[in-house]
């Protein structure tokens, strides 16, 4: 069957796991919607995160970098619908966008990827680390102080290279997208969330389309996922909460027990892992986004201005 109206342009970065989310995002509107394949269009996108990749995320940019190119075509036409890992994009929508559905969440877990060994506890003293991810580093450091971390830039497979090459002895990835890339034998130790707690937005995807596109909208409707929505609006909220103030580490991961009920695990570390505040709280699903940021609230003050303070002198 062959689809006579102009196609659907989806704007996705280049990376082998962006391409596996947009193809999901097209597989699923397809059997939503009962349209063949050509009703749409895979526009590759290149993002500066793509292009800069000496320098560690938080020191080009951090958030904003592997979405700004997307959301610019898609502010300027040349897509319809913008397809992001949530987990990437900024906390503030673009002037003109919406952000239009939250996918069903993958595995929100960190996994662990070592070369000679299978877990973290058995990486021998010193051992090398990579990771571009200052949650990660921070996290890895706490767990394990005596390790040498060393930046990993680079998509999932050029990250995996640098791997096999011994550029480090282990590295950390999200397991979605080891999940959506049929990679997850990649893996030698799941982390746990307590253990290990993910970034806001880790394993959901995301799309974006322009504000008042009401044929996008009713199109990406029936694919959006109300829990994950809920659970995305708390931990973007506590995002929000602490952005403004610093660019220390941050994870945050919302859970909902089935009745109603969220509970959102919050955590701000120093880079070295040394010092970390977190909290638990709890509320009613339609309170997702207050709980956010009441989160941020508590950690913000149980961590103090010496918190920020120290750090800023870390970086200098
Ligand atoms: N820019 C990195 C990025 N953004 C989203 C994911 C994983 C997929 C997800 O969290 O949905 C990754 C790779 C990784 O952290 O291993």
């Amino acid at each position: 069957m062959s689809h006579t109206e102009a196609p659907i342009r989806i704007g996705t970065r280049g990376s082998q796991l962006a391409l596996a989310q947009a193809s999901e995002v097209r597989a699923r509107l397809m059997t939503a919607h009962g349209l063949p394949e050509d009703a749409f269009g895979i526009e590759i996108i290149s993002t500066s995160g793509d292009r800069i990749l000496d320098r560690p995320l938080s020191e080009v940019g951090g958030k904003g970098l592997f979405t700004k190119e997307i959301e610019a075509a898609l502010l300027d036409g040349r897509i319809d619908i913008a397809v992001h890992s949530s987990k990437d994009m900024a906390t503030a929508n673009p002037e003109g966008l919406v952000i239009t559905a939250f996918l069903e969440r993958e595995d929100v877990r960190d996994a662990f990827i070592g070369r000679d060994v299978a877990t973290i506890d058995d990486l021998p003293r010193g051992a090398t680390v990579g990771s571009a991810s200052l949650r990660r580093q921070s996290l890895i450091k706490r767990l394990r102080p005596d390790l040498n971390v060393v930046i990993f830039r680079g998509n999932v497979q050029t990250r995996l290279r640098k791997l096999a090459e011994g550029q480090a002895d282990g590295t950390l990835l999200a397991l979605a997208g080891l999940n959506r890339m049929d990679m997850a034998s990649t893996a030698t130790e799941v982390l746990s969330v307590e253990r290990f707690p993910p970034a806001p937005g880790q394993g959901a995807i995301c799309i974006q389309s322009r504000e008042g596109d009401e044929r996008i909208a009713e199109l990406v409707a029936p694919i959006g996922h109300a829990d994950t929505t809920v659970a995305l609006t708390a931990e973007r909220a506590f995002l929000a909460k602490l952005d403004g103030s610093c660019r220390t580490p941050i994870a945050a991961h919302a859970q909902l027990d089935g009745h109603g009920q969220l509970t959102l695990h919050g955590v701000i570390l120093t880079p070295d892992g040394s010092e970390m505040h977190e909290t638990h709280q709890s509320g009613p699903v339609s309170d997702a986004h207050e709980i956010g940021m009441e989160a941020g609230r508590v950690v913000l003050s149980a961590a103090g201005q010496g918190f920020f303070a120290r750090w800023a002198d870390l970086k200098a």
